[in-house]
């Protein structure tokens, strides 16, 4: 029977390479559904998959996750289109204006927190958060709430008599507990609003469990590793695209090191298109998944 997957922020990076990478592996018994914000970047990426995969059935839904009004939209539109939807990407994300600590940076380089900088980009990068249109703060809005909204809104065909769903989180190793504050979730006075959004992902995938596996619905957590795609490139704006180039080199060497330089979406999406191919029931609802690649760049298998 064909599987219905929806997928948010799926036109460019970790997502759209999810995308490719279950349309590679079953073209004929999936429906794919592209939720993006800017339906021109949305066709652009439905013609590029179409190009390696023409019987592909490639859906668009508008939907910007930071706005209240386009989420609750978005899923009326979803109730129109479909009866069940058995697996649900919360995907898209976004670390606006960051702020490099080029200081911290260097002190990291000689101490014995160099491995834990790279893998999570701890104590070097903190963010300029923005408020949206609903008076919510950007992060928080588009990385978690509107994903939560949006499941809330999805609950008639994801919690189906007799059948199983799934919801994949695209979380970070940059969640941190420190960054969290149940007084503050939404980081209105932090410099941290990626890291505590992501932490917030990883407790409320938790509490989504706790309410919805008996409905038949599971919700994990992935972390990608760090990935070349234009969230990163964000990080350092002012970096011409011939010096991350240049860096390559450098990320394939700190990769000998640390598994979690995964660096190509297509490894990135690893934990995620793994996730794919498991029984919900089987996962650990505490894990996070981490997609690794081995020192000269192959796959491996995610580990918890
Ligand atoms: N790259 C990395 O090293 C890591 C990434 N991640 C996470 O992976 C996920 C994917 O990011 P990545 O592929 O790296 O980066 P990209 O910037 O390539 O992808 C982000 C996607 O999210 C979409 N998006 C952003 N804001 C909204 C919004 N308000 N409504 C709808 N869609 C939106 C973007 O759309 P648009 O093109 O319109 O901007 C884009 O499609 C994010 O959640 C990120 O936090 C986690 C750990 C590491
Ligand atoms: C020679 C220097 C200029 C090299 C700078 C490298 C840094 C820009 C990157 C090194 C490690 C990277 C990151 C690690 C973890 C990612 C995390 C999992 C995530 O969710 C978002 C992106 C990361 C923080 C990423 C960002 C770039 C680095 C800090």
């Amino acid at each position: 029977m064909n599987k219905v997957v929806l997928v948010t922020g799926a036109n460019s990076g970790i997502g759209l390479a999810l995308c490719e990478r279950l349309l590679s592996q079953d073209t004929e018994g999936l429906q794919l559904c592209l939720a993006c914000r800017n339906m021109r970047r949305a066709q652009a990426a439905r013609s590029a998959l179409l190009a390696s995969h023409p019987t592909a059935q490639v859906a668009l839904l508008q939907m910007d996750t930071s706005s209240i009004s386009s989420v609750i939209a978005a899923a009326q539109e979803v109730k129109l289109r479909y009866t069940r939807l058995d697996y649900v990407y919360l995907n898209a994300g976004i670390m606006p204006n960051p702020q490099f600590d080029v200081k911290a940076f260097f002190r990291g380089l000689f101490s014995s927190h160099i491995i834990t900088m790279f893998a999570t980009g701890e104590g070097i990068l903190t963010q300029k958060d923005g408020v949206t249109a609903d008076g919510l703060q950007e992060v928080f809005a588009t990385n978690l709430f509107g994903h939560f909204l949006l499941i809330r809104e999805l609950e008639p065909v994801l919690c189906r008599e007799g059948r199983t769903s799934q919801l994949i989180w695209t979380s970070s190793s940059n969640a941190h507990r420190s960054a969290f504050n149940m007084e503050d979730v939404q980081h209105q006075k932090g410099t941290r609003p990626y890291s505590s959004s992501k932490y917030a992902s990883d407790l409320l995938s938790l509490a989504l469990n706790t309410h919805y596996n008996k409905q038949g619905l599971y919700s994990s957590v992935i972390c990608p590793g760090f990935v070349m795609t234009n969230l990163t490139y964000g990080i350092l704006p002012s970096f011409p695209d011939f010096l991350w180039t240049l860096l390559m080199p450098l990320f394939w060497l700190i990769r000998m090191f640390t598994n979690t330089f995964t660096l190509t979406p297509f490894n990135g999406a690893e934990a995620l298109f793994w996730l794919f191919k498991q029984k919900p029931e089987s996962l650990d609802p505490q894990a996070k998944y981490h997609s690794l690649t081995s020192g000269l760049g192959q796959k491996l298998h995610p580990t918890a």
